[in-house]
């Protein structure tokens, strides 16, 4: 399976014509797999930089200092460091959990750290103020970045669905899109492979897109959709290539296109050269992501374009935070 990789200045720099094409061979790559790879994605290549240095950064501090900014868990969105194991992200697939399991035991063997709007009163960010002072302005930085450009590609999308112009941006502010950081400690294969714990369980994210930057290491799978149940890899660019920006559908996304566009379901296994083996340790990973979402209060119920007598609506209206709620609830 080739996953396209398209040149997202044509977007952002081309001619109308131009922009019209990108928009709908972006359309085109989501329908098909639920993921797109971009490059010269507008998003300068320092604070991509900056933006995986402060991921290692933060992980690399003693436990007890990450834990002074430990997230609270909850149905609710998550703020601050989430240990091992703190949740269960399995249980977002039924097709997850075998018979007569809660799925309790389906752990992932990484750590991760949330923050939302660098604004956000309702649910307030928690940073490693004392132990790492400049973390908090880089990832305030990396987040008005990462917004800007996740505008940008949704507006490329409006074009490529033949919708007007900021018929969906319009959805999106004031922002409530979330920057997540993961790390994947060193482990076993032998503990991988035998099922129950893997870095990521398969799942599909909860915002409109997922934008992503992975390491060297590689490990992102994406789910096959010629084969169901199958997943190839998202390789990772190499070492001095110029970032690559992943961008996958998420839930909202299918929402409102009432399931026209698919969420990409997706997962973390061993590492592309590390395939097969029975044996050996997959080194450690890191990924930098930002779920881009919708605006709290707006629905994430079909949009009246996606909705006909043929193709009735198949999701109940809600609002993005009632779903952001319901969909964390199942994680605890
Ligand atoms: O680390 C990765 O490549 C994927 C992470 C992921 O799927 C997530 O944080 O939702
Ligand atoms: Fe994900």
């Amino acid at each position: 399976m080739d996953l396209p990789t398209l040149d997202f200045s044509k977007y952002l720099l081309g001619t109308p014509r131009e922009k019209q094409q990108l928009g709908e061979a972006l359309i085109d790559s989501f329908v098909k797999h639920g993921f797109v790879k971009l490059i010269n994605h507008g998003i300068p290549e320092d604070i991509v930089n900056r933006y995986q240095a402060a991921t290692k950064e933060l992980f690399a501090l003693p436990l007890e200092q990450k834990q002074a900014f430990e997230n609270e868990k909850g149905p609710k969105p998550q703020r601050g460091w989430s240990s091992k194991g703190a949740e269960v992200t399995a249980k977002l697939r039924k097709s997850n959990i075998p018979p007569g399991s809660t799925g309790d035991e389906l752990k992932d063997e990484r750590e991760f750290f949330d923050a939302g709007p660098p604004s956000d009163t309702q649910f307030p960010n928690k940073w490693p103020t004392s132990s790492l002072p400049t973390f908090q302005p880089t990832m305030e930085e990396c987040y008005t970045c990462l917004q800007y450009t996740s505008l940008h590609i949704l507006n490329a999308m409006e074009r490529g669905l033949h919708l007007p112009a900021n018929s969906l941006t319009h959805r999106c502010q004031p922002s409530a899109s979330e920057i997540r950081l993961n790390h994947y400690p060193s482990v076993s294969i032998t503990l991988l492979n035998a099922g129950k714990i893997k870095r990521t369980h398969p799942h599909t994210d909860f915002g409109i897109i997922t934008l992503l930057f992975q390491d060297h290491v590689g490990g992102l799978e994406l789910e096959d959709r010629s084969r169901p149940g199958t997943f190839a890899p998202v390789v990772p660019q190499a070492e001095g290539e110029p970032s690559a920006l992943v961008v996958n559908i998420s839930d909202t996304f299918e929402r409102w296109s009432n399931g026209v566009v698919r969420a990409g379901v997706h997962r973390v296994d061993v590492p592309p050269g590390m395939k097969g083996l029975e044996s050996g340790v997959c080194p450690p990973r890191h990924s930098s992501v930002f779920f881009f979402k919708a605006t709290r209060e707006t629905s994430v119920g079909p949009l009246p374009e996606f909705v006909t007598k043929e193709r009735p609506a198949i999701f109940e209206e809600m609002t993005a935070l009632e779903f952001q709620r319901r969909k964390t609830e199942v994680l605890y």
